[in-house]
Order: C-alpha cells, then structure tokens, then sequence
C-alpha cells in the first residue's frame, strides 16, 4: 500500500475554457478555483451545460485550459505537452467516463486487466491485482461474467475496478450513477468511500443526484461556468 499523503493533490487556479464554435468563443469556464485534497470524495454538480464535464477533462489532462493553471501533485498540468500528459494519465488518472467504457465481449476479468496492460503494469502483477480488486468492488464471484451477464450496479463496479487497478492517485467519475436506481447509487457511493480508506485513492465525480451529496466531503456548484459562494 503506498504512504498516506497528505496536503493538496491538485489546485485549479483561475481557470477558464474557451471553445471556438461556428467562428465565435463560447466561454464555458469562466474563472474556476478548486483545491483538492488527498483522500476526499469531491462532488461537482450543476446543471447540464454548466460546464463540469468540461472542467473534469481539463483536470484529467484529457483537454488544457484557455487560461489559468492546473497544479496536480506539484506538477503544471496546464503547461506540460501532450506526452507528458498522457503518461500522467495513464499512470496516476482513473477514469470511469461513458468513452473508456466496458468492452463488451471481455469478462470482468479481462476487462480489469486490459487497464493494466495500457497502463504499463508488469505481467507478473496482473495475477494478483486483478482479482484483488474486482473483490474490493464486492465482485469477487462475478470475475469471469462479461458485461451483458451483470446488472448496472454490476457493470459499473467493474468500471470502477478497471479505473484503480492501475493504483491512481486521482479517480475522475462522470455521472457515475446515473443510469442507477437508488440502491444501487448508494452501493457505488459505499464502494468509492471503502476505496478512498484502503487504497488511499481521491474522488472527483460529478452528478445530478441529491441524495448522493451528503457523502461528499465539499460539493461545488457549478452555475454557467463558476462556482456558486
Ligand atoms: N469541444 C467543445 N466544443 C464546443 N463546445 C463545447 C465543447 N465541449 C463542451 N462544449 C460546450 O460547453 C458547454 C458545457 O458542456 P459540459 O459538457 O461541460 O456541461 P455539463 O455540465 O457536463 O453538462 P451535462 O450535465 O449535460 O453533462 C455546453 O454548452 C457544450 O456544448
């Protein structure tokens, strides 16, 4: 298990986004701040076009911002190159996005190890990571179902599995319940919680839901591009 870090995993300072549509800007982020800090479970919510997906993908280093600056673990985000980036990503980024979704005709198994192999893992690992935390995700007698054999809860703790077997430091998670009823909602929520404690791992999801909120450690409120108070 690695050392319990403390302090700041990532700072967003004044940040804003801009995309050229039809010949014109669209400021879709207008001046965010954020802190994160190691081990909590940071929820982002708002209403849809508020900006959040596009806030999660700057801060995965899926997309850089127009201006301002993303610091994750002392290291400037904002400024590094496409390379660097996605070498981060790969190795220190889990992501549970409806785009790095299941592969369909691979087990739970398979689907979990081929997130290890992407990310560089040795072989030699596989055999005990893997199962490990397709257990953790309380799927440890489903490992060899494919996607169409589990329910939705199912499903997606499979996607939260593949997204930490490569022992990220930061989890991004859009709308990971959206699809869910509410049972199954707080049974991600009690995973994520159950992972933050024994894989050290932070939380950055977004979501609609209400009832989720109150597991969170700080709920920012996205309002057109800033964050509200
Ligand atoms: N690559 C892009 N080019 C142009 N406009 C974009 C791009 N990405 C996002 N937008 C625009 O930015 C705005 C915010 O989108 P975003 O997906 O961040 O919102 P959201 O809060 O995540 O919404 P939802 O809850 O529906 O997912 C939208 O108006 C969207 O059309």
């Amino acid at each position: 298990m690695r050392p319990e870090p403390e302090g700041v995993l990532m700072r967003v300072n004044e940040v804003e986004r801009t995309f050229q549509v039809g010949g014109r800007p669209l400021h879709v982020l207008k001046g965010i701040n954020m802190q994160i800090d190691y081990r909590r479970l940071i929820m982002l919510r708002g209403r849809s076009g508020s900006g959040k997906t596009t806030l999660m993908n700057l801060i995965g280093g899926l997309d850089q911002p127009t201006k301002g600056e993303i610091w994750f673990d002392d290291r400037p985000l904002h400024k590094l190159g496409d390379t660097r980036r996605t070498l981060i990503r790969r190795k220190e980024i889990g992501f549970i996005f409806q785009a790095y979704a299941l592969m369909p005709l691979l087990s739970a198994y398979e689907n979990v190890e081929l997130t290890l192999r992407m990310a560089g893992v040795s072989r030699s690992e596989w055999k005990t990571r893997v199962p490990e935390v397709l257990e953790l995700v309380g799927l440890g007698k489903r490992m060899h179902h494919r996607p169409f054999e589990l329910s939705g809860g199912e499903q997606q703790r499979v996607a939260i599995a593949k997204a930490i077997a490569h022992r990220p430091r930061l989890l991004l998670a859009d709308e990971p319940t959206a699809e869910l009823d509410s049972q199954m909602s707080a049974q991600i929520m009690a995973v994520f919680q159950n992972i933050i404690q024994l894989e050290r791992v932070t939380i950055c999801m977004t979501t609609h839901d209400p009832t989720i909120l109150e597991v969170a450690d700080h709920v920012y409120e996205m309002v057109d591009g800033k964050f509200n108070g």
